[in-house]
């Protein structure tokens, strides 16, 4: 029973099976407007959804929408301080699929993030966000087109998961104490590291179970792409946080090579492979010189570990892997997280999916949107094995709120993606080509048209919801 909602009364639940959508031919799908400029966006990208949809299926199919509440509106509907009310938790769950605008969370004070929290809540692990151009959409690159890759972001843990102690509360004092005077001198490792008395403290998780669950996503998407397009890279800072980015690099590759063995070559085995393939005489130890850079400065120790890393490589996988059959797999790799920031810029098409820890996939994101035409064009899903929420990219814009004005590409792109994900594939299409040949045709808001050359006279936000609807036909 809901407090202050009530269901349409017409149209159906979507359930799962194995982590799947099954979608009836009316789904109830619950929306949130979001704050700021949800106002703008969300009716621009509803209109743009249900045409696409009754355009594709003539009636045979239809979205029944279920508004709910986050956020600002939240607190006008059901009182002071209610941003997240259990209606709304309640819809989701029991829907399954929702799409929502953005919310505003407060810096450094005030509630945590309501975005976040409904991530949390419903344990959508996985933050997928693609980013690809379309032609005639302007960018401060030259060859935007070259950038074509999907962030899959872990999306419930890291420092993200909010469990941090403000300086000089009680509790964070306490707990530098331990940290300096027990926990610390207690591991040799760290020698006479001290945390300076004064420090706010955050932690910061990343588990296996929960690094392991989003790359197998992230491979399992990969197996559907075309050929050229199965990679998977492992974007992480091993080389400073080691038991946290550097463990999910490694719980990433020991996923890889396990469940995933037949269908995945890391970039270290094609090298071994190749190196073999190039010389078939070639000792192992010439093989671990040719592997790993500066082999003879190093131990004997280390020496000998490469070795056995050549021998393992070429006694397990040569036969299934050796003589270019690796070439025919997903290549898994991995990437320290600032230079996958250049990558992106300098080697756009060497890379596809991003697969990522929460906060730097946060960051990826919004640098890999940039490249491909900015924010506006951002859109994102929030998958779990038993429910999703689809939302921007980009957050409220506060400045740009109710003005008419912004962008509503992200959102119209992210009910593209729930069309997908729900297997609706025609109605999908026909967005896709909306927006694609408004953009083409110059029919753009502000954010496109400031950039084009010679600047294009800007369509209001509700203007460029119409122009992708002209163009579902033409
Ligand atoms: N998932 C969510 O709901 C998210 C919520 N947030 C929240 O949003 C609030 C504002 O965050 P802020 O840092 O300003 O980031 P925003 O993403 O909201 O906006 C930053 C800038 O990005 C550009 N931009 C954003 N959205 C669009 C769009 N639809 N079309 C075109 N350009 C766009 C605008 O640039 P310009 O003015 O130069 O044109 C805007 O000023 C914060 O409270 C933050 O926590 C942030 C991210 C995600
Ligand atoms: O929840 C927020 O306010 C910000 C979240 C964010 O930036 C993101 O998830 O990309
Ligand atoms: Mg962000």
């Amino acid at each position: 029973m809901y407090e202050k909602i009530t269901p349409p009364t017409t149209g159906s639940r979507i359930t799962f099976s194995n982590g799947e959508p099954i979608v009836p031919d009316n789904p109830i799908i619950p929306f949130i407007r979001g704050d700021g400029t949800g106002v703008d966006i969300w009716p621009a990208a509803q209109r743009v959804m249900d045409a696409a949809v009754q355009t594709a299926y003539q009636g045979k199919r239809q979205i029944d929408w279920f508004k709910v509440y986050a956020g600002d509106e939240a607190c006008e509907v059901y009182g002071t301080y209610q941003y997240l009310p259990e209606d709304t938790l309640q819809a989701i769950k029991e829907f399954g699929v929702a799409i929502k605008g953005p919310l505003t969370t407060p810096i450094g004070g005030g509630i945590r993030s309501l975005n976040v929290a409904l991530r949390q809540i419903n344990d959508l692990y996985a933050c997928v966000r693609p980013c690809r151009y379309y032609p005639g959409t302007p960018s401060p690159h030259k060859n935007p087109e070259k950038l074509d890759v999907i962030i899959y972001r872990e999306n419930t843990e890291d420092i993200y998961l909010g469990i941090e102690w403000r300086q000089g509360s009680e509790i964070g004092d306490r707990l530098i104490k331990i940290l300096n005077e027990d926990l610390i001198p207690a591991t040799p490792e760290h020698g006479k590291k001290q945390i300076p008395l004064d420090a706010g403290i955050g932690i910061k998780p990343i588990s296996k179970t929960g690094s392991q669950r989003l790359v197998r996503r992230a491979i399992k998407h990969a197996l559907r792409l075309p050929p050229n397009k199965q990679m998977v890279t492992l974007v992480h800072k091993g080389n400073i946080m080691k038991y946290t980015e550097g463990a999910f690099r490694d719980w990433g590759y020991e996923l890889a090579t396990s469940e995933f063995r037949n269908e995945c070559i890391t970039e270290r085995e094609s090298w071994i492979l190749g190196n073999k393939e190039h010389n078939p005489d070639l000792s192992t130890e010439d093989n671990a010189r040719q592997l790993e850079p500066g082999y003879n400065a190093l131990t004997a120790d280390k020496k000998a570990q490469i070795c056995q890393e050549v021998e393992a490589v070429l006694s397990q996988i040569w036969e299934t892997h050796g003589n270019g059959q690796w070439k025919h797999k997903i290549m898994v790799n991995d990437r320290i997280a600032d230079s996958i920031f250049q990558q992106i810029q300098t080697r756009p098409d060497e890379y596809s999916i991003l697969a990522t820890m929460n906060l730097n996939g946060d960051y990826l994101s919004d640098a890999a949107a940039a490249v491909v035409g900015g924010l506006g064009m951002g859109p994102g899903a929030n998958i779990g094995d038993e429910c999703a929420i689809f939302e921007a990219t980009h957050g409220t814009a506060p400045k740009h709120a109710g003005l008419d004005r912004i962008n509503p590409g992200s959102v119209i792109l992210s009910g593209v993606m729930m069309l997908e994900y729900m297997g609706w594939q025609e109605a999908a299409e026909l967005i896709k080509k909306g927006i694609g040949d408004a953009i083409a045709n110059r029919e753009v808001t502000y954010d496109l048209a400031r950039l084009m050359e010679p600047p294009a006279q800007p369509l209001k936000c509700s203007e460029f919801a119409d122009a992708i609807i002209k163009h579902f036909s033409d």
